[in-house]
């Protein structure tokens, strides 16, 4: 069993975060996670903070000379701003009078329609927002990013999966049909500042952004992720909660401000008929000894993987800090006021691939523990060659 936990703020001194159940041997370094922690910080229409974090990552635990250990992998995640927040965002009890003082520490009485503020505040009993708003963050998310990557160094050095992202839409700024992009696209994609897949549908994304900045707002979009190399059979029909397209569902609605998944053609799946919906089987070489003429279910049969690309979409709804404040009413007054405004994203749709490749990465790689089971890297890979032996025999 794979399990991963995050702990920390956004302000405090760093974030933490485990992944318990990784085999032994996997090869991962500081700078693999440094490195998805980049791609994370990047992206037209991210918030200041973004410039000049700098996400010291190291491992506190499970890795030892570039490999994991087989015990819990251990992740630190140093906040750039921590000294300036020491003191608000003490764990140990600071002077009343002292705080009182700090700017940093006024009171957010005016929660903002569309985050966690609100709903927050009247489920734990504070009276402001601020131990709120430091856990719902989006901060968390470059703990799992952290995570995943580990998770993704996992499926590459057992199965060759290469997970990527790319930005279908920004506001009413489209993609254009086509096929979705390839594994080796990604450098493609890491270069522009969206990570579109044309150069005019870029530029149309970095217009909305720019538009939608102008006018004191905030947009959301539409993002896909993509498995490459994946085999047939991780995930089950057998049961609800075993089955993929529900794992992976709930995990990238687990990622803040995602609001709707769509596995393969989903939605435009519902309109059509089930002869244009499926995709037919044909005879061919390879692993499987069969073939898809088309993609439409996204990889993913009752539950379980086919062999063919996991396509995933997900929605991301609007930055909830709108500039141009939106009404809410003061929870010390009880008056009509408008919502806190701070340093904030505009757009976080093309970072927050990122973070959505991380989750489907740790996703997929506990359902190819599951399947193919083991402790060290070397032992799941016979696990792995005796699954394909046995498909290859069969077929
Ligand atoms: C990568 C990323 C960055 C985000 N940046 C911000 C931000 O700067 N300001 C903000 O208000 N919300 C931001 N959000 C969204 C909020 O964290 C989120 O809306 C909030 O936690 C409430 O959760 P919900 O939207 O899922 O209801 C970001 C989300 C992600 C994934
Ligand atoms: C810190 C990150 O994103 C943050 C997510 C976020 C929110 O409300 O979700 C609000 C902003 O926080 P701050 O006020 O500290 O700038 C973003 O910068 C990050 O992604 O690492």
């Amino acid at each position: 069993m794979l399990r991963w936990i995050t702990a920390g703020e956004s302000h405090g001194p760093a974030l933490v975060a485990v992944l318990e159940g990784m085999v032994a041997g996997v090869e991962v370094t500081t700078a693999d996670l440094g490195e998805q922690l980049a791609r994370r910080r990047l992206g037209f229409g991210r918030s200041p903070r973004m410039g000049f974090e700098t996400d010291a990552v190291e491992f506190l635990g499970g890795v030892r000379h570039g490999r994991t250990q087989g015990g819990p992998v251990a992740v630190r995640i140093d906040n750039a701003e921590w000294p300036k927040w020491e003191k608000v965002m003490s764990a140990d009890p600071v002077d009343e009078e002292e705080l009182a003082g700090l700017a940093r520490n006024e009171p957010l009485t005016r929660p903002r329609p569309g985050h966690a503020d609100l709903p927050g505040m009247q489920k734990y009993g504070f009276d402001e927002a601020r131990p709120v708003l430091e856990r719902a963050s989006a901060r968390e998310t470059a703990a799992r990013t952290a995570l995943g990557t580990v998770a993704r160094a996992f499926l590459r050095q057992l199965l060759g999966v290469e997970v990527i992202s790319h930005v279908v839409s920004i506001g009413k700024a489209e993609a254009p049909d086509g096929p979705p992009p390839g594994p080796d696209d990604l450098a493609t994609i890491d270069e522009s500042p969206v990570r579109a897949f044309t150069p005019a549908a870029t530029e149309a994304m970095v217009a909305e952004v720019e538009a939608v900045k102008e006018a004191g707002d905030t947009v959301g979009g539409v993002i896909e992720v993509i498995a490459y190399g994946l085999p047939p059979g991780l995930g089950s029909h057998v049961h609800w909660d075993r089955r993929l397209d529900a794992r992976l569902a709930g995990a990238l609605m687990g990622v803040q401000a995602m609001k709707g998944v769509e596995i393969g053609d989903g939605f435009t799946t519902a309109r059509r008929w089930g002869s244009e919906a499926h995709d037919e089987i044909d005879r061919a070489d390879g692993l499987s000894g069969v073939s898809r003429r088309t993609n439409r279910a996204g990889g993913l049969e009752g539950g379980i993987t086919n062999g063919e690309p996991l396509r995933v979409r997900v929605a991301m709804k609007p930055i909830s800090t709108v500039p141009r404040a939106l009404s809410t009413v003061d929870v010390r007054s009880g008056e009509p006021a408008v919502a806190i405004h701070q340093r904030s994203d505009v757009c976080a749709v093309p970072r927050a691939g990122v973070v959505l490749e991380s989750v489907v990465g740790l996703v997929l790689a506990e359902t190819a523990l599951e399947k193919f089971g083991g402790d060290s890297l070397a032992e799941t890979r016979r696990n792995v060659e005796s699954y394909r032996t046995a498909l290859r025999e069969r077929w």
